[in-house]
């Protein structure tokens, strides 16, 4: 059996006999200065990121590994790299069956950055305070970036960190402003902030959490202004807009299987408290896309070597929107909450049911595709053909509805809403034109009550808002008569979620009334969505 740990460069055969495919680098001599950090590494950063720094460590394109900085589950350290030397195995789960190895040895260093590990927190220190450091990537989550509560306020630990400023910092967008704070004091160097998390205008989105945090230490007179200047100032700090698609789910038992039968040794999956799913492998598919913003005040990585599209700022808004407000991400999050209560545990048997694949086709290539903006780079069509016909259905990807349910609250508004406002804003059409987008709204007001549709308890995904909307829907028995809208109407007009109160654009009494139909009884969820299939279901 071969380990993670083996020694890949003199004993390359251990690693070739188990169909694995080594670098031909040693990370040890790449020893210059760190040039890339990434905060959050979870299995699309190891599936992803690390392949990229692969690509450039073997063409000598990079003369360092890539820092990883956990700043939320410190068992990802220690599960998923310091235990195996930081050495990643990515699985590519290709359709035809072939699982297509490849070990990486791209991260130089992972550490948890947080204040209670002092080690980790010095060294991060000294790598922002080194003007050789390009960029910092992020895939932390959507939630890793909110600095706000449902009603708009700041959360009070964020209250917290900007009256005690840069020193003590506990929120991970408070700790990285305290870092931009020290590269400041260092010399004022220039870097590239680039958020590759799934939401639009992502890089936005970090800019404001960390101009929020800097500005309010600046109010406090714990920073001067020119700080914030160096924020704003583009020369100097950039927070680059990013488009990044690989379907990446958890480790998978299935490619455990497969890597033990194979001879390999590390083929273990751990959950960690903090409720991340990782292994010394990761698994992934073969498509991939990365579009990002060219806009590195300190220059970068030779990135478009390595594949990734680099482009101007609103084609990536345009390929961004195209992905996660259309082509893709909307289809996933109906099969998330459909699958979750009609019983699926995998996205390949769920688009072979013909309801499930006609429901998505009808959200894609009907409702979102005639109001996107082509990103050009991308030919949106051709992205929904071959997601539909190529990715999800394929048998050897290990994805599951439950894994994309997690944290939709956090999602409604981008996956939908931006779809939504296109056609509030076209004369021609309305948004009560909308069937398919209503439903799996409504679908998901019917997966918050946590009883499937053969009306037997499960455990929804997590997601930070469930504690505060299921109560919302708790008493609703399946075929009892019930006010709907009593039930529905603060979940349906919180713009938190949606980006609108769906009763004020019209939508509000088409999510209700499919909800009711949903609760009429056993089995409603399924008729639902079978004759709102046959009503309004185009031909494709
Ligand atoms: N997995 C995919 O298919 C995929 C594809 C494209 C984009 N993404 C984006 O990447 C993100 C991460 O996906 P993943 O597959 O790596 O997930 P994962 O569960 O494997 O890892 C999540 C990572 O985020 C960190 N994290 C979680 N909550 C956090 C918080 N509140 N603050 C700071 N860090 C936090 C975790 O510690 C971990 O490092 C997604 O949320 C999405 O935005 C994922
Ligand atoms: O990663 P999330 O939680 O934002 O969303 C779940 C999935 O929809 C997502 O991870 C997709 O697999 C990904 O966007 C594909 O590129």
């Amino acid at each position: 059996m071969v380990k993670i740990t083996d020694d890949y460069l003199n004993n390359k055969k251990e690693f070739t006999d188990a169909g694995i495919k080594v670098p031909t680098y040693d990370i040890k001599k790449k020893n210059g200065a760190t040039k890339w950090v990434h905060f959050g590494g979870g299995n699309l950063f190891r599936a992803f990121h690390a392949a990229i720094a692969d690509r450039l460590l073997e063409s000598g394109d990079l003369d360092a590994g890539i820092v990883v900085a956990e700043t939320h589950d410190k068992d990802v350290v220690t599960d998923a790299y310091k235990k195996f030397n930081d050495r990643i195995l990515r699985v590519i789960t290709h359709e035809d069956g072939n699982f297509e190895k490849e070990l990486f040895a791209s991260v130089s260093d992972a550490l948890y950055f947080d204040q209670s590990n002092p080690d980790g927190w010095k060294k991060l220190f000294k790598i922002f305070e080194n003007p050789a450091l390009q960029l910092a990537t992020f895939s932390i989550t959507e939630k890793g970036y909110n600095l706000w509560d449902s009603q708009g306020n700041l959360l009070p630990a964020i209250e917290d960190d900007i009256k005690n400023g840069p020193e003590a910092p506990k929120n991970n967008m408070a700790s990285l402003t305290s870092l931009m704070f020290a590269r400041f004091k260092a010399g004022k160097y220039p870097m590239a902030l680039l958020s590759t998390d799934n939401f639009s205008q992502n890089g936005e989105k970090l800019e404001k959490s960390v101009l929020t945090i800097a500005k309010g230490w600046e109010k406090n007179g714990l920073v001067p202004s020119e700080f914030v200047d160096y924020l704003q100032d583009d020369k100097k700090v950039s927070f680059p807009l990013s488009m990044i698609d690989r379907i990446t789910p958890n480790p998978s038992e299935t490619v455990s299987d497969k890597l033990k039968a194979d001879g390999f040794e590390d083929y273990q999956i751990f959950h960690t408290p903090g409720h991340t799913n990782i292994a010394a492998f990761t698994n992934t598919e073969e498509v991939h896309y990365l579009v990002v913003e060219d806009d590195f005040p300190n220059g970068r990585p030779a990135l478009d070597k390595a594949g990734v599209i680099l482009t101007n700022r609103d084609t990536v808004n345009d390929a961004d929107e195209m992905k996660v407000t259309t082509c893709l991400n909307p289809l996933h999050t109906a099969l998330a909450v459909n699958g979750s209560l009609l019983g699926f545990n995998s996205i390949a048997k769920e688009v072979s049911d013909p309801d499930m694949l006609n429901l998505i086709k009808q959200i894609g290539y009907v409702e979102g595709l005639p109001v996107v903006t082509d990103p050009k780079v991308i030919n949106p069509k051709k992205f929904i053909d071959q997601l539909v016909n190529k990715r999800l259905p394929n048998p050897y990807s290990p994805d599951m509805p439950q894994r994309i349910a997690a944290d939709t609250s956090q999602k409604l508004s981008v996956r939908y809403g931006v779809t939504i406002q296109h056609y509030i804003d076209d004369p021609k059409r309305d948004p009560k034109d909308l069937h398919f987008i209503p439903l799996v709204l409504a679908t998901w007001c019917r997966y918050l009550m946590a009883i499937d549709d053969q009306g037997k308890p499960f455990e929804p995904s997590r997601d930070p808002m469930l504690s505060e909307l299921q109560p919302k829907v708790a008493d609703i028995k399946l075929g009892e008569k019930t006010d709907v809208h009593a039930h529905l109407k603060d979940i349906l007009s919180n713009k938190k979620i949606f980006g609108y109160d769906l009763y004020e654009i019209g939508l509000g009494d088409v999510v209700e009334g499919y909800f009711a139909s949903q609760i009429s009884g056993v089995g409603a969820v399924r008729k639902t969505l079978e004759d709102t299939l046959s009503k309004y279901a185009k031909q494709i």
